[in-house]
């Protein structure tokens, strides 16, 4: 991937450097192997750095340390402070940089020197999507895993992408004001901000109106939380109470809320608490949140497990639908079926779909779906963690897997006594994704196909898609 090369003014790049210390000067050394964890002029230092970390941290060695610095790049070098040690490896914070990289770029949020949500946007998109590619193909080559072809990146928008995400809301006492924003980085606190530029846009997502709002309320330390879920066919805004709002705040969200309607996507307010949820505006009962996958409208509920860049959605289940190659009477399986953002397109191809999910709420409103669509797909509650869980099911020809963080080493162990001919694995993690695949391929599968996809621009999380056919027991099998 190319680079612009656009080498930015070093006073520039001293405004983008994360949490600048008040004061200190040079390149002091002397103090480099003090462990004490306090900052001072003593213990400033001056870097190169040559790698970045998984989750974008600059990487610099000197000698025998290691040192990890949150905001510099590959190329560069910075002065540094130091923060402490810890398991064997220097943390330190930006002090500014002295040579930037021609990768470098502004961040495009007035928040992010605070706010723990994004931690690559002082990298050019090119420089993020590099770096993303660049991890996979490192864990991939760690665990031994050969790829036959590397595929372009699947990318969308950089900013304002985001159709789900939940802000913290906390009242502080002493200053008799709510905080509201995205936790800050490394820490429980959070970080006040106006408008997040990863979003979905809308007026009402204005944060300052809303801090102005809830800390004029009877309740205003009853709130915890707002999530912000955008479906396509309304906006709705989640508050999480830890004790009931009045009648008067509840009228007061309401009217806030109505301000913001003209015009606009249509807009629901939730409270939310352990147990249940209330819409309270609109007044009559709020639409079915959807939004559409390859034509086709899935409903959503707000606890929905929901990809959250609808761009890059569409385009990754068309490419696990193309690589997949489903004929009519396939039985497909789709593992971690959420509520069906795979499996109902899949069920369009294929006479027999099989969507297997651990939250009963999300199975149900699978299975009602298709009915009503007249799709042909059974959707199954089970634990795919839990060994034994797919036995009672038909010989699959081809299996789709888009499992949480942790992965899905149980799930393989099936797949591999069953000798599955085609798997699309969809990861977030590829940590666990590389050690999946290195079960698999021992086994006798090979990686035909990998590509990323970039969910999130703007951070270090990347999202990969594999096919995996079976070849043969290889030379370890
Ligand atoms: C990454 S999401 C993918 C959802 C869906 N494929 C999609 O694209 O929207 C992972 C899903 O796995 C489900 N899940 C997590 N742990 C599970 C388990 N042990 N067994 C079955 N499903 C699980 C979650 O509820 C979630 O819906």
């Amino acid at each position: 991937m190319a680079h612009p090369r656009k080498r930015r003014s070093a006073a520039a790049v001293r405004r983008t450097a994360k949490r600048p210390a008040a004061k200190g000067q040079g390149t002091l050394h002397s103090a480099a192997q003090n462990s004490a964890a306090q900052t001072s002029e003593s213990q400033c230092l001056t870097l190169e750095i040559d790698n970045l970390t998984s989750d974008a941290q600059g990487v610099a060695r000197r000698g025998r340390d290691v040192y990890f610095v949150p905001g510099a790049l590959p190329g560069e070098t910075v002065e540094v402070l130091l923060d402490g040690r810890r398991k064997k490896v220097w943390q330190t914070r930006l002090r500014q940089v002295l040579t930037p990289s021609d990768q470098r770029r502004d961040a495009g949020c007035p928040h992010y020197r605070q706010c723990g949500g994004c931690d690559m946007q002082h990298m050019s998109s090119e420089a993020q999507l590099e770096a993303k590619q660049q991890r996979s193909q490192r864990e991939f080559q760690r665990q031994g895993i050969a790829v036959e072809q590397w595929l372009e990146p699947i990318v969308g928008e950089p900013w304002h992408y985001r159709r789900k995400a939940r802000l913290g809301v906390r009242f502080s006492k002493a200053e008799q004001r709510n905080y509201i924003g995205f936790r800050e980085a490394a820490s429980s606190h959070i970080s006040d901000i106006d408008h997040c530029p990863v979003l979905v846009q809308h007026p009402v997502l204005d944060w300052a109106a809303w801090r102005e709002l809830i800390s004029g309320l009877q309740g205003r330390d009853a709130i915890s939380q707002i999530e912000v879920i955008a479906a396509d066919n309304a906006l709705a805004l989640v508050l999480r109470q830890l004790k009931p709002l009045s009648a008067q705040d509840q009228q007061q969200l309401c009217d806030f809320v109505a301000r913001y309607q003209q015009d606009a996507q249509p807009l629901q307010l939730w409270l939310k608490d352990e147990h249940h949820s209330q819409c309270i505006f609109p007044q009559h009962p709020p639409a079915p949140l959807w939004h559409e996958v390859q034509g086709l409208r899935l409903n959503m509920a707000l606890d929905d497990f929901i990809q959250v860049n609808a761009r890059v959605n569409q385009a990754m289940v068309a490419q696990a639908l193309a690589w997949l190659q489903v004929t009519e009477n396939d039985c497909i399986w789709d593992l971690f079926a959420g509520h069906g953002n795979f499996s109902m397109p899949l069920a369009r191809l294929s006479q027999q779909v099989l969507a297997v999910e651990v939250q009963p709420d999300m199975v149900a409103s699978i299975q009602r779906q298709a009915e009503k669509l007249a799709l042909p797909l059974l959707a199954k509650q089970a634990d795919l963690s839990e060994a034994g869980c797919l036995q009672a099911l038909p010989e699959p020809q081809a299996v789709l897997l888009d499992p949480p963080r942790a992965g899905a080493a149980q799930v393989c162990e099936e797949l591999i006594r069953r000798q599955v001919p085609r798997i699309v694995y969809v990861s977030c993690d590829v940590a666990t994704l590389a050690r999946d695949l290195a079960s698999l391929t021992a086994a006798g599968y090979t990686v035909v196909k990998a590509g990323i996809m970039d969910m999130f621009p703007q951070t270090h999380h990347v999202e990969t898609m594999v096919l995996l056919q079976y070849k043969s027991k290889n030379r370890h099998g």
